[in-house]
């Protein structure tokens, strides 16, 4: 099957072999040894109330152009000020945008945890993550054999990291488990027909174990959203467009951020 997923992944290995040219495996290694240790990202997400995982996006297969992003560490330093828990980036170029350089400039003025939010489908991937000072690795499960998965988890969490183990269905979640995830992120968005659908996440978050952070990705507009994830067991929300889309993204934040931190908001039971 010829999905977007598929064509994705495709850029990506082009896009990593040149990288691979430019800077050699040892190298990337040496850095990643030299970076900064990573943070606490489970004590970060454990903190009371649902935590907002805020997102750096340009653009996406699904929507196109989301949008302008002039300063991404600007941005992200108001999402960081709003009290988002994490900040995810989006470092793949050719579909949405990202890049390392967004990354570093991100890195170079935030605290909180930060997630690579990349299509990894090799180890020069997860160490070239921790030399710009990655803390948390999206690791998706449709787009790894299960070797590759158990080898990629296992890489992460050596080098101090944690892996946010991305899922859609529920043969996705048992793979997840058995490679041994501890963070599972389960999209609403069907990689390959890029259709959301956020009742996906209360299919699959009950069976799930409770000491397996859970984190809704994808399709959080505003407060309802994520009220109706935390009343299926999120622990956290991940959200790109309903920030960047805004037009006021720090407004957007705060009003996630405060509902999550609400006393009615419903909390996960562990
Ligand atoms: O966003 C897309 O169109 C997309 C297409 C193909 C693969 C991945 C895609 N998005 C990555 C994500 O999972 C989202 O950036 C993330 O969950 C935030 O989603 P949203 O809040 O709906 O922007």
């Amino acid at each position: 099957m010829n999905s977007v997923l598929e064509s994705i992944l495709d850029g990506v290995r082009a896009d990593l072999a040149e990288r691979e040219s430019a800077v050699p495996f040892d190298e990337i290694k040496r850095l990643a040894d030299q970076a900064p240790p990573p943070k606490d990202v489970k004590a970060a997400l454990l903190a009371p109330g649902i935590g907002v995982i805020a997102e750096v996006k340009r653009r996406s297969p699904s929507k196109g152009h989301l949008a302008d992003i002039a300063d991404p560490a600007e941005l992200a330093a108001s999402y960081a000020a709003a009290g988002a828990r994490a900040i995810s980036v989006l470092t793949e170029q050719r579909r949405f945008g990202g890049s390392l350089a967004d990354f570093d400039a991100v890195r170079a003025v935030v605290d909180v945890p930060l997630l690579r939010k990349d299509f990894i489908v090799g180890t020069y991937q997860v160490h070239e993550a921790r030399a710009h000072g990655a803390d948390i690795v999206l690791l998706i499960v449709a787009a790894l054999e299960q070797n590759a998965l158990e080898a990629l988890l296992d890489r992460v969490e050596s080098l101090g990291m944690t892996a946010l183990v991305e899922v859609h269905t529920a043969e996705d979640a048992d793979r997840a488990l058995q490679a041994g995830a501890s963070l599972i992120g389960i999209n609403a968005r069907d990689l390959h027909t890029l259709e959301v659908h956020r009742e996906v996440f209360g299919r699959i978050a009950p069976g799930l174990p409770p000491e397996v952070l859970k984190i809704a990705e994808s399709g959080v507009r505003g407060p309802s959203d994520l009220m109706a994830y935390a009343g299926a067991g999120a622990d956290a929300v991940l959200v790109g467009e309903g920030l960047v889309a805004s037009g006021d993204p720090k407004a957007a934040v705060t009003q996630l951020v405060t509902a999550g931190s609400h006393p009615a908001c419903p909390r996960p039971s562990r």
